[in-house]
């Protein structure tokens, strides 16, 4: 195989989440008669996961190879790489990006540029890709073309001419979206000539196979037979097959300067491969890596525990599995006096803690309780040690704390100027100072806030969509470190404090939060024979109290003298609800009860 690399075209797509990534992706498989469109096609092709199905999000990044001829009839190449939308995983975005030469930067006609559509051109930029705008869901009668031209001359300062208008749903306007790619994006550059350079940008775990590596070949060639060397550590690997993507993996033996391939050298173990790392050939190496990427660091923490202490291991071979596709994940063995021995995990996101929740319960059938998300605090104390605190368990005796800092971002809100009224306020309540505020045309206003990381991890989301009626968007960057005057709050039921539901919390929200948790708790948790106090506490003062009254009937009582099966149903359901309760102290608290604490702070993102 092999082609001239005048003929290929890699590219990737960006846009704001929902603006139709994976639905043009599909149209570009099937235009290019990859697939049939009469075959049970299934829609999204390049979203793997059921989750990421399930969700209409896309995830991990992947690529697919189209052959496309142009209307010149000259044929191209043109490797499409995949990239997902969500904040969470600008990280994976960086990575397709610095695999292309162009980038479609997608446009909802409905909906206008939005504050992802911003974050990702700049990523776009920075990277030297050249950017073809394409206006998409040109179908919809809510479609409006002349505004979305205005805001990419306007608010993106692209030319509004090279814009493509397309409908991903109805495959209209794609084929001049194909002309435009081959005709504006250059080519790859590279001499095949040259020592390898390959760019690896991803890497995949199969139980078979062992680990697929993504790469891009930036210079020279990579073989089967040779012998691949990673520039990181001078690992020597024997390269048993090489090829590209094509709806799956398709063997060609080969790489060359400009391709977007995939290779497998017998490396069964995931962390030894990184991403951002330079391949090169250990018989002719490379003087210099690639630019590589910045290690993507995790800044939500939380602790998973198997609801039944007997599923220890299994939840240790789940997290070590999902690991091996999921290199941003981090964890370490954690245990608490509540809920026993567990593992505390580092994640990009909530969105992405929701994931591995998820998949942990559906992949591999296990019920677990994950605690209250924190961010790392970084603790200085009175003589002068410095600790990166993430874990309420591990929070030091305040006496001896000097000061406390938490993590900031610079928060980006694109809304209509109809809702700054309503977001202002809460910005404010979350702790936001605002440093800019950009009209970016009559209709529509850029606020630019400082807020701490900890606020937007609790119901931020939720409550911005809400106030504008599902119209702001957002996007972030951890800024850096400030002051703040951080307190543990601790949960006692029944005077028992519950360390899994410990929290760190800024002291002048601790109250109103600390009443959530406790009336969120007094409804999960079943009564009992005995009257149950639930209490909120920093130190030793309690800030906020509930009481579960105890039960005084037999709750079968009602059944006597009917109907048996009733009754045994009944007890059955009990026994159930049982297997996922937790004994603290003398009071079972049902699984159920800490996700709904969780859930209190931290509505879903998405
Ligand atoms: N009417 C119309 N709907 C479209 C079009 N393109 C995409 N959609 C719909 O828009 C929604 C989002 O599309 P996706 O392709 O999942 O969006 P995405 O950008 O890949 O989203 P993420 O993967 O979550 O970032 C889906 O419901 C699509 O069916 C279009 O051209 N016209």
């Amino acid at each position: 195989m092999g082609n001239n690399s005048q003929h290929i075209r890699n590219f990737c797509i960006i846009a704001h989440i929902d603006h139709g990534k994976s639905t043009l992706a599909d149209r570009f498989i099937e235009k290019a008669r990859l697939v049939s469109s009469r075959g049970p096609v299934q829609s999204q092709m390049l979203d793997n996961m059921d989750i990421e199905r399930e969700r209409g999000i896309t995830i991990k990044s992947q690529a697919v190879k189209i052959p496309y001829t142009a209307a010149d009839g000259t044929e191209y190449e043109l490797n499409l790489v995949d990239t997902p939308g969500h904040v969470d995983f600008s990280y994976e975005v960086s990575r397709a990006i610095s695999s292309c030469e162009g980038a479609l930067l997608l446009i909802d006609a409905s909906q206008g540029v939005e504050a992802q559509t911003l974050a990702n051109m700049y990523m776009a930029i920075e990277h030297n890709l050249e950017i073809i705008p394409v206006i998409n869901k040109i179908d919809l009668p809510s479609a409006d073309i002349p505004s979305c031209l205005h805001q990419i001359d306007h608010d993106l300062g692209l030319d509004p001419d090279m814009a493509v208008m397309v409908s991903a749903k109805t495959g209209e306007g794609v084929d001049t979206l194909f002309e435009s790619i081959v005709q504006f994006i250059p080519p790859p550059t590279g001499n095949d000539n040259s020592p390898l350079k390959a760019l690896i940008f991803d890497s995949q775990y199969d139980s078979y196979r062992g680990v697929i590596i993504h790469v891009r070949i930036f210079e020279g060639m990579l073989k089967e037979g040779a012998t691949a060397q990673l520039m990181h550590n001078n690992a020597a690997y024997e390269i048993d097959e090489a090829g590209v993507f094509q709806m799956g993996l398709v063997r060609t033996g080969e790489l060359k300067a400009g391709d977007v391939g995939y290779f497998l050298a017998g490396i069964k173990n995931i962390s030894d491969i990184r991403v951002g790392d330079t391949v090169t050939l250990a018989s002719n190496p490379a003087k210099e890596p690639l630019a590589g990427f910045k290690d993507v660091k995790p800044v939500v923490f939380s602790s998973i525990y198997p609801v039944d202490s007997n599923d220890y291991e299994e939840l240790q071979q789940a997290i070590d599995k999902l690991k091996l596709n999921d290199a941003s994940l981090v964890y370490e063995k954690d245990s608490s006096a509540a809920l026993g021995f567990g593992f505390r995990c580092g994640f990009l996101g909530l969105l992405h803690l929701e994931v591995v929740q998820e998949r942990i319960e559906r992949e591999f059938g296990l019920s677990i309780v994950f605690t209250s998300p924190s961010v790392k605090y970084i603790v200085t104390m009175k003589n002068g040690d410095v600790l990166n605190i993430d874990n309420p368990l591990d929070y030091p005796d305040p006496m001896r704390v000097d000061y406390v800092e938490e993590p900031f971002i610079t928060a980006s809100i694109i809304t209509p100027a109809t809702f700054v009224g309503a977001i202002i306020p809460l910005c404010m309540e979350k702790r936001g100072v605002q440093s800019g505020m950009n009209y970016l045309d009559e209709k529509r206003v850029e606020l630019v806030y400082e807020m701490p990381l900890a606020e937007v991890l609790f119901e931020f989301y939720d409550r911005l969509k809400s106030v504008s009626r599902g119209y702001a968007s957002f996007d972030y960057q951890v800024s850096g470190y400030k002051r703040t005057d951080l307190v543990r709050m601790d949960i006692l039921v029944n005077g028992e404090p519950v360390d899994a539901l410990s929290q760190l919390v800024f002291r002048g929200t601790a109250q109103a939060r600390g009443r959530t948790v406790c009336e969120k708790l007094s409804t999960e948790i079943p009564r009992q024979m005995f009257k149950i106090p639930i209490q909120a506490a920093i130190g030793g003062s309690i800030i906020a109290r509930e009481t579960i009254n105890a039960y005084r009937k037999d709750v079968t009582a009602k059944c006597y003298g009917g109907d048996i099966s009733r009754k045994r149903k009944l007890l059955e359901k009990q026994k159930e609800g049982k297997k996922r309760m937790k004994m603290v102290g003398n009071v079972e608290i049902p699984q159920q009860a800490f996700l709904a604490v969780l859930k209190t702070d931290s509505k879903k993102e998405s």
